[in-house]
């Protein structure tokens, strides 16, 4: 369970980026996080995963608070996380079967146990054919997909992602989306961060609506 309470976070030099933000998404629960550009979404996704510390209230992450735990506890923290970027941030000088086992080779994972996965991963996103391929050599759509199967390789139980169709055409978009209600079907928390309303419009997951920095609208949409 992901919760916060009353959480503020400015950077430095800056103004607030976020201000007294409230709420909390269970277990399970899949939602969208939206707002304008420079509302404060990537921010909140990283409050989650320690990348960056709340000034102000208390980040909760299946009952620990992110804000207070010691820099050696992140990487235990890290673990149960699934980040997917927009930039999808592969290695590119390495294949998809690389990029993809990198989480479970810094785990020190068996060698077979990091094939048995790997290949799973690669399955579930449509790419086996492609492991041996380099990044260069794939679309942006497929580039999207490896950096999902790099996120999920790992069996996270909470799935952030970072306006993971950014750059995708619509079909594409769908397709991303499609993949990650199927992974929350499996009982993975999914929160994404989208500017793309009209790929949410007639979903019926919640949407978390952030504006300057505040949370606007908590609502459940349905057709
Ligand atoms: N590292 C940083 N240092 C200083 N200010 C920052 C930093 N990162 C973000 N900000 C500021 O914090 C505010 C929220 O930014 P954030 O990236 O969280 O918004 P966002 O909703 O994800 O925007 P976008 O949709 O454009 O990615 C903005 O005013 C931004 O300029």
């Amino acid at each position: 369970m992901i919760q916060f309470n009353h959480v503020s976070k400015v950077y430095s030099g800056g103004k607030p980026a976020l201000q007294n933000i409230n709420f909390s998404l269970n277990s399970g629960e899949m939602a969208f996080l939206t707002g304008h550009s420079g509302a404060g979404k990537s921010t909140l996704l990283r409050l989650i995963c320690g990348l960056e510390r709340a000034n102000d209230g208390h980040v909760l992450l299946n009952g620990y608070d992110v804000s207070q735990l010691k820099k050696s506890d992140l990487p235990f923290l890290r673990r149960q996380i699934g980040v997917i970027f927009q930039d999808h941030q592969l290695l590119m000088d390495h294949t998809v079967y690389d990029n993809v086992a990198i989480p479970l080779i810094i785990l020190g994972k068996p060698v077979e146990e990091i094939r048995r996965r790997v290949s799973a991963a690669l399955d579930k996103i449509g790419l086996i054919d492609k492991m041996k391929f380099y990044p260069i050599q794939l679309s942006g759509g497929e580039q999207q997909r490896v950096g999902i199967a790099r996120a999920i390789v790992n069996k996270p139980t909470i799935l952030l992602a970072d306006e993971p169709t950014g750059n995708l055409d619509d079909k594409l978009s769908k397709d991303i989306l499609k993949l990650f209600e199927e992974f929350n079907q499996t009982g993975v928390t999914v929160l994404m961060a989208t500017h793309n309303t009209g790929l949410i419009r007639r979903k019926h997951h919640r949407i978390l609506n952030l504006s300057q920095g505040r949370l606007i609208g908590d609502t459940h949409v349905s057709d």
